[in-house]
C-alpha cells in the first residue's frame, strides 16, 4: 500500500479531513494537518476501524436518517461543539511546543508574513467559485437538516455550487445528456499533442474544463481547508498576543450570540486572486478604515492600497458576513508568454547563431560576403551595411546562421529587449587598424551577454597588418589568445584572398560544440525578430529567427505590440520556404504592423488569440507613454510650471538617514512657502529611497529630496520611467538652497550626477598597512576607477570619497562591468562590511536653460 495523507484517505473516506483527524487523534495517531502522512499500518487500522463506521456515516448522513449511528464518526462530530473553545484551545496547547513554534516560523516572521504566499502553480488554475460560508450554528445541528433534504451525495456538492447556473441546470439533467454533452471532452485530451493550431486551443479549453470538473472538488475543499487553517493560525496569533480570536470560533463556543445575519442573504463577492483593501471595503460597502481595523485583528497590517491574497479576503469577507467567489482570469498572454520546458529526449541539435561585430570598415560585411562567396558589400548603399542580414552557411555538413549588424546597435537593442540570439560573438579587428572604440564596446557587449568570443584579425593580406599588434591590444580587455596561454580563439584570415576562412569555420563549429546548443523542432516557434521594415510591395516584412520549434505558414504569432499569421516565408536565399526549424533565419510576410528589432515572438493557436494580446501590449504601451508624457514637476522647470499657474503647491517628500534630519529638513522647507506657491510635505520617512515612495510622488506629483539616503535599484528604476525628481543631499543647506532657487527661478544646475554603476560587497579582506580590501561582484553599470564612490549601507550612504584600487585578479583596471568580480579598496575608509553596496558616480555638466 502506498503511504498516504491525511486529506487523501479523508477523500476516500468521503469525510472530511478534520473529522479524520480527529478520529486519528481519538485512535492515538498524532497527526498535525491534513497534510501529514500516515504509514501504511497506521491506514489500514484507520481503514479497518472506519470502513464500516463510514458507511454508516454515509447512512446517517442522507440515506437512513433513523440509523442508528453509534460510530465514532458521529460520535466524534455531536462532540464536536461539547468540545468548545477551551478544548481546542487546549488542543493547541497540547501539541509540542517545537511543533507550534515551528509551524509559526515556516509561515514568516513578521505578521504579514504569516498569510502564506500562494503557490506558484495557481496562477493558471481555475479557482473554486465559492468558499463554504461560517455556520451560523453549531455545525451538527446546521447539517443534519440539510442532509436530511439533501440526500445527494456529498461529492458532488462543491461542484454545484462552484457553477453557473446553465451549468447546474445541465447537471441537474439526465445522465444520457450529460453523457453526450461531455463526449467531446473525454476525446479532446489526446488532440493535447497534436501540434495542429486550432485543436490545439480546443484541447486547452478542453483541459481547463475537465481539470474543472475534476478538480473542483478537490480544490474547493482545498481552497475551504486553507481558510480553515488560515483561520487556526490566525487564532493561534491572537491567542498569543491575547487578543480576541474569530468571530467564526467565537459562534462556535458562544452559541447565545446574536446570530449573524444569514449569508445567503448577501450576493457573494467576485474577486480576483488578489483585491486591493480598498476595493474589498467597496464590495462589502464598508469604510477602508473598518476593513484595516478588521485585518489587524486577523493579525494582517495592511495599508488601504495593500493587495491582499484571495484567501485571507475570504476570511475577512466571512468576518462580515459576505460569501465570496474567487474567479481567476485567464492571462491569456501569460500562458503563451511562458516557455514550455522541453523534455530532455526531445531535443535535437541546432545550428549555431554567430553575430559578426567590429569597428566600422573593419571588414564584416566583406568577411560574411567571403564566407557566403556571394557579394553583399557591392549592393550595399554606399558599402556601408544598411540592415542586419541573417545567412546560413554549411561548413562540414553542418550549419551555421549568421547575423550581421550594424555596429553594435541592433546587438544592444535586442538585449534591451531581454532577447538573447547569439550564441557565439565574432569579433572582427582589422589587422592594419587594430583595436578600436567599437572594437571595445563590442568586447563590451559580448561579455555583457556572456556569448564567447571568436576574434577573426583581419586584412591580413595588407603589407601594414600586425597580427601580433593586435593580439596584444586585446590582452588589455581580457581577451588572450590560446597559443599566449588564454583561452580565446583568434584566426587570422583576408576576406579578401579568402585566407584563414576554412580555419575561421571551423573554429566556430568547434566553439559551437563544447555549447551543445539544442532545441526541440517539434513544438510551436518562438524565436525573435531580428529586423523589419515596411516594404512597399509586400507590406509590413520581418526578418525572425526562429529559436525553439518550427515555424510554419498559417501559423498565428506575437511579436511585441504586432501579430502575424504568416502568409508567406523566404529562407536568406529569397526562396519560398514552409517551415523554418530552430536557428533558422527566415523573412515573414503577414505582419499587422512592422515590428520591432529585438521583439520576441511566440505562436499562439488562432488569430483572435494573436490579436488579442498585441492589442492588450499595445494599449498597455500607450498608457504608459501617455502616463510618461504627463508634466512632472522637478526642480530644474519649477519656477516655469509656478509661472504657467501649473504648480500652486510644492509637494515633497523627504526621506533622511535619521528622524532629526528629516524634521529639520520639514520645518526648513514649510517656511519657504510664498503666496504663490505653498512648499507642502506630503511624507516624510526615514531610510532608503523606495518603489513605494516614488509611486506616492508619481501620484501625487510631488518630487523627493532625499538626505544621506539613496533609492535601491527598484527605486530608481521605476522613478526613470515614472520621471520622478529624486535630489539627493548631503548637507541639509544644499537642499533648501536649491528648493529656494528653484522657487525663485534661480536654479540653474550646471552639474548632475550620473550613477556609473553599482558593486555588492560579497568578502572583506584585512590586509596589514593596507587597510581593508573589499571583493565585490558589479551587479550593475560599471565601477570606474576614476569615478567617485559611496558606500550604501541598508540605504544609507556611509561614506564617499574616492577608490584608493580597483583590480581584477591581480592587475589594476581602469573599470570592471556588470557581472564581473573586482576588488577594491577605498581612500580612508577601511570600515566596509559584506553585504554593501558601492555605487560609482560621475558628475557631467548640463546645459543651462534660460528661462
Ligand atoms: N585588403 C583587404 N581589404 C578588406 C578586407 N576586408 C574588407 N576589406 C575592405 O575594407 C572596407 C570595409 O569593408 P566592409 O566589409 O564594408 O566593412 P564593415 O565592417 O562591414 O563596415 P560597415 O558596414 O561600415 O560597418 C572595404 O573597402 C573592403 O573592401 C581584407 O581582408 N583585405
Amino acid at each position: 500500500m502506498v503511504k498516504k495523507r491525511v486529506h487523501e484517505l479523508a477523500k476516500e473516506l468521503d469525510i472530511e479531513s478534520k473529522e479524520l483527524m480527529q478520529k486519528l487523534g481519538s485512535m492515538g495517531i498524532s497527526v498535525k494537518s491534513p497534510l501529514s502522512t500516515l504509514q501504511d499500518a497506521e491506514v489500514e487500522r484507520v481503514l479497518a476501524e472506519l470502513k464500516g463506521g463510514n458507511e454508516k456515516v454515509v447512512n446517517a448522513k442522507g440515506v437512513n436518517q433513523q440509523a442508528k449511528a453509534p460510530a465514532a464518526q458521529a460520535q466524534a462530530r455531536t462532540d464536536k461543539p461539547k468540545e468548545g473553545k477551551n478544548n481546542q484551545k487546549k488542543r493547541h496547547s497540547e501539541r509540542p511546543r517545537h511543533q507550534q513554534d515551528a509551524r509559526r516560523y515556516d509561515r514568516g516572521p513578521g505578521l504579514v508574513d504569516r498569510v502564506p504566499s500562494r503557490p506558484p502553480d495557481r496562477r493558471f488554475q481555475e479557482r473554486p467559485l465559492k468558499v463554504e460560508p461560517p455556520q451560523p450554528q453549531p455545525r451538527v445541528q446546521a447539517q443534519q437538516p440539510q442532509q436530511a433534504q439533501q440526500p445527494t451525495n456529498r461529492v458532488q456538492q462543491p461542484a454545484a455550487r462552484g457553477r453557473t447556473p446553465a451549468e447546474r441546470k445541465a447537471q441537474a439533467a439526465p445522465s444520457q445528456g450529460e453523457a453526450a454533452g461531455r463526449q467531446p471532452a473525454k476525446t479532446k485530451p489526446e488532440h493535447l499533442k497534436v501540434p495542429k493550431v486550432p485543436q490545439e486551443i480546443k484541447a486547452v479549453s478542453e483541459k481547463v474544463r475537465s481539470d474543472k470538473s475534476r478538480g473542483e472538488k478537490k480544490q474547493e475543499k482545498q481552497h475551504t481547508a486553507r481558510v480553515r487553517d488560515r483561520k487556526e493560525l490566525l487564532n493561534e496569533t491572537l491567542a498569543d498576543r491575547k487578543l480576541r480570536p474569530l468571530t467564526s470560533q467565537k459562534k462556535k463556543t458562544a452559541p447565545r450570540e446574536p446570530e449573524p445575519k444569514p449569508v445567503a442573504e448577501k450576493k457573494p463577492i467576485v474577486i480576483g486572486e488578489s483585491i486591493t483593501v480598498k476595493e474589498l471595503a467597496e464590495k462589502m460597502k464598508k469604510s477602508p478604515a473598518e476593513v484595516i481595523k478588521k485585518l489587524m485583528m486577523l493579525g494582517v497590517l495592511a495599508t488601504i492600497n495593500q493587495e491582499i491574497d484571495a484567501d485571507t479576503a475570504t476570511i475577512l469577507a466571512q468576518e462580515f458576513g459576505f460569501e465570496v467567489e474567487v474567479k481567476v482570469e485567464q492571462d491569456v498572454e501569460a500562458l503563451f508568454m511562458q516557455e514550455p520546458e522541453d523534455d530532455p529526449a526531445d531535443l535535437q541539435p541546432r545550428p549555431c547563431v554567430v553575430t559578426v561585430m567590429g569597428h566600422v570598415d573593419h571588414g564584416k560585411t566583406s568577411l560574411l560576403d567571403a564566407i557566403r562567396e556571394t557579394n553583399v558589400t557591392a549592393t550595399e548603399a554606399g558599402g556601408i551595411t544598411q540592415h542586419i542580414g541573417a545567412y546560413q552557411v554549411e561548413h562540414n555538413n553542418k550549419k551555421i546562421t549568421f547575423l550581421d549588424t550594424p555596429g553594435h546597435e541592433a546587438f544592444t537593442a535586442m538585449r534591451a529587449r531581454g532577447a538573447k540570439v547569439t550564441d557565439i560573438a565574432i569579433l572582427v579587428v582589422a589587422a592594419d587598424d587594430g583595436v578600436m572604440p567599437q572594437t571595445v564596446e563590442a568586447i563590451n557587449h559580448a561579455k555583457a551577454a556572456g556569448v564567447p568570443i571568436i576574434v577573426a584579425i583581419n586584412k591580413i593580406d595588407r603589407p601594414d597588418a600586425n597580427p601580433d599588434r593586435v593580439k596584444q591590444q586585446l590582452t588589455e580587455y581580457g581577451l588572450v589568445a590560446e597559443e599566449w596561454g588564454g583561452d580565446t580563439v583568434m584566426v587570422p584570415v583576408s576576406a579578401k584572398t579568402r585566407q584563414g576562412l576554412e580555419d575561421l569555420l571551423e573554429m566556430i563549429l568547434l566553439v559551437a560544440e563544447m555549447q551543445e546548443l539544442k532545441a526541440n523542432p517539434n513544438r510551436p516557434a518562438r524565436g525573435t525578430v531580428i529586423e523589419a521594415e515596411l516594404d512597399k510591395g509586400r507590406g509590413p516584412v520581418a526578418t525572425v529567427l526562429v529559436q525553439n520549434g518550427t515555424l510554419s505558414v498559417g501559423d498565428n504569432l506575437v511579436a511585441g505590440t504586432t501579430w502575424a499569421r504568416v502568409r508567406a516565408m523566404m529562407d536568406y536565399k529569397g526562396r519560398r520556404v514552409k517551415k523554418a526549424g530552430p536557428s533558422t533565419p527566415v523573412e515573414v510576410l503577414g505582419f499587422s504592423e512592422v515590428p520591432h528589432a529585438g521583439d520576441q515572438f511566440f505562436v499562439v493557436p488562432d488569430e483572435k488569440t494573436a490579436r488579442q494580446i498585441a492589442e492588450k501590449r499595445a494599449s498597455r504601451k500607450r498608457e504608459e507613454e501617455f502616463k510618461a508624457a504627463m508634466p512632472r514637476v522637478s526642480l530644474d522647470d519649477l519656477f516655469n510650471q509656478i509661472k504657467e499657474g501649473q504648480v500652486k503647491e510644492l509637494r515633497v517628500i523627504i526621506k533622511a538617514d535619521v528622524q532629526g534630519s528629516a524634521e529639520a529638513l520639514k520645518q526648513a522647507l514649510e517656511r519657504l512657502s510664498t503666496e504663490e506657491v505653498k512648499v507642502n510635505i506630503i511624507h516624510q520617512g526615514v531610510g532608503a529611497i523606495t518603489e513605494t515612495d516614488i509611486m506616492l510622488a508619481s501620484a501625487s506629483n510631488a518630487i523627493i529630496i532625499g538626505f544621506n539616503v539613496r533609492p535601491d535599484v527598484n527605486a530608481r528604476r521605476v522613478a526613470e520611467k515614472e520621471k520622478v525628481d529624486i535630489r539627493l543631499y548631503r548637507v541639509i543647506y544644499d537642499a533648501i538652497e536649491d528648493v529656494k532657487a528653484a522657487m525663485s527661478g534661480l536654479l540653474e544646475p550646471e552639474y548632475r550626477e550620473v550613477i556609473l554603476g553599482r558593486a555588492e560587497v560579497r568578502k572583506t579582506f584585512k590586509i596589514s598597512k593596507v587597510g581593508t580590501i573589499a571583493g565585490c561582484y558589479v551587479t550593475d553599470g560599471k565601477i570606474v576607477r576614476d569615478a567617485g564612490v559611496r558606500v550604501i549601507r541598508d540605504g544609507v550612504v556611509v561614506y564617499e570619497g574616492k577608490l584608493d584600487s580597483l583590480k581584477r585578479f591581480k592587475d589594476d583596471v581602469r573599470e570592471v562591468m556588470q557581472g564581473y568580480e573586482c576588488g577594491l579598496a577605498l581612500e580612508k575608509y577601511n570600515e566596509i562590511r559584506e553585504g554593501d553596496i558601492i555605487e560609482a558616480f560621475t558628475t557631467e555638466a548640463v546645459k543651462r536653460e534660460l528661462a
